[in-house]
């Protein structure tokens, strides 16, 4: 952890700031509502899911108990259903830079985009890291970030009339690409290229079908081969010139770049909070799942104990008894166990009593 912070601005108040909205850092906000502890919740990414839902949003996941089969993207939707009565606090986009004590007590969590919040406790459900797209190196490219090169597309923006190029051959590049060519006519691009090194594409059998009918029906073209360099007149991209599969360089013309080459996970800012770490994972007591320093917390995947699996369900149990082990620190007594079943007060916080 960094030295105590003095603020500048006054940062929004809350009991627990969870770092990450992957399937363990939804479920802690769960856990935590349960404990009547209110919840901010932030993510490097764009939308909640973590590894589920950029790495196999489409796929299916069989060992979730009570569900017998549900994909990444499902996962998410339900968890994100079973925290709405808890409403947490959504920061997206934004990694966190700082977590630092304050001499008055809590927290003070700070993000990359100038997110502050004074927690009483935080959370670390960072997974693997934060997840960052993979960048295209090209030499110029980069001075074209944000304008005409993008590594993230809201569903709204309107490409009317333009000629959109995804580069990458994954799901998410294919994802993208379908829904590129099925956004409503008056923002659909005029053109939209699939730009990969080869005509195979790594998506699910469904995405795959869609991309090929899309295809055919000339609403999606795809071009092979590999950028090799930036084409720019008066300042504006217009082109990319690729290196075709026989070894000759063409011009691949554009309006906009949307590079969707995976996410690559930084271990990033963490490492300097302070925290005891081994092999890069954060040390926790299994017990408690409290870390080194007083008041934080960590689950799921970042973290290391005995025994440890990287799977969801073992991140749900660390979720719960580490909302618990907050509860009962923040009390300083030993609080009862309750049953949602049965408890009046449970069912009165998750919403389902008068
Ligand atoms: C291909 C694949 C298939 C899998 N299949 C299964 C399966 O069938 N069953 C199963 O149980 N498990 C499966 N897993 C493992 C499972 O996905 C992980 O155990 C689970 O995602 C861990 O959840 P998490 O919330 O701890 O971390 P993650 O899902 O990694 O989420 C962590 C989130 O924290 C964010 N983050 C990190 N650092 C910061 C920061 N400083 N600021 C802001 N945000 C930050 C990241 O952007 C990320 O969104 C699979 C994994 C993979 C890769």
């Amino acid at each position: 952890m960094t030295a105590p912070a003095t603020a500048s601005a006054l940062p929004a108040q809350t009991d627990a700031v969870v770092i990450g909205a992957g399937p363990v850092g939804l479920f802690q906000v769960f856990q935590l509502g349960l404990q009547g502890l209110s919840a901010h919740v932030i993510d490097a990414l764009p939308q909640p899911g973590g590894q589920c839902a950029e790495l196999y949003g489409d796929k299916p996941i069989y060992d979730i108990p009570a569900i017998a089969a549900c994909t990444g993207h499902d996962l998410t939707e339900r968890l994100c259903a079973q925290i709405a009565p808890f409403a947490p606090a959504w920061h997206l986009g934004q990694q966190v830079d700082t977590v630092a004590a304050l001499d008055q007590g809590g927290f003070l969590v700070v993000t990359a985009r100038g997110t502050r919040l004074h927690a009483r406790c935080v959370f670390i459900a960072s997974g693997v890291g934060a997840f960052m797209p993979r960048q295209l190196k090209l030499p110029g490219l980069e001075a074209f970030e944000g304008r005409q090169l993008h590594y993230h597309l809201d569903d709204n923006t309107s490409l009317a009339g333009r000629h959109i190029v995804i580069y990458g051959g994954g799901e998410s590049a294919v994802r993208q690409a379908i829904a590129c060519a099925l956004a409503p006519e008056a923002i659909r691009a005029a053109r939209i290229t699939l730009l990969h090194r080869r005509d195979v594409f790594d998506a699910a059998p469904k995405q795959l079908d869609e991309l090929q009918a899309l295809r055919a029906a000339g609403r999606i073209q795809v071009a092979i081969g590999m950028p090799g360099r930036v084409v720019q007149q008066q300042g504006r991209l217009t082109a990319l010139e690729l290196t075709n599969p026989e070894g000759q360089a063409v011009e691949l013309p554009l309006d906009m770049l949307l590079v969707r080459l995976g996410l690559v996970p930084r271990l990033g800012p963490i490492a300097d909070w302070g925290l005891q770490l081994e092999r890069k994972q954060l040390v926790v007591d299994g017990a408690t799942f409290a870390t080194s320093t007083p008041g934080i917390y960590a689950v799921g995947d970042a973290i290391t104990y005995p025994g440890k699996r990287k799977l969801i369900v073992s991140g749900f149990h660390e979720a719960t008894l580490a909302a618990f082990g907050a509860a009962e620190w923040l009390a300083g007594t030993r609080l009862p166990l309750e049953y949602t079943t049965s408890s009046e007060r449970l069912q009165t916080l998750l919403g389902r009593r008068g």
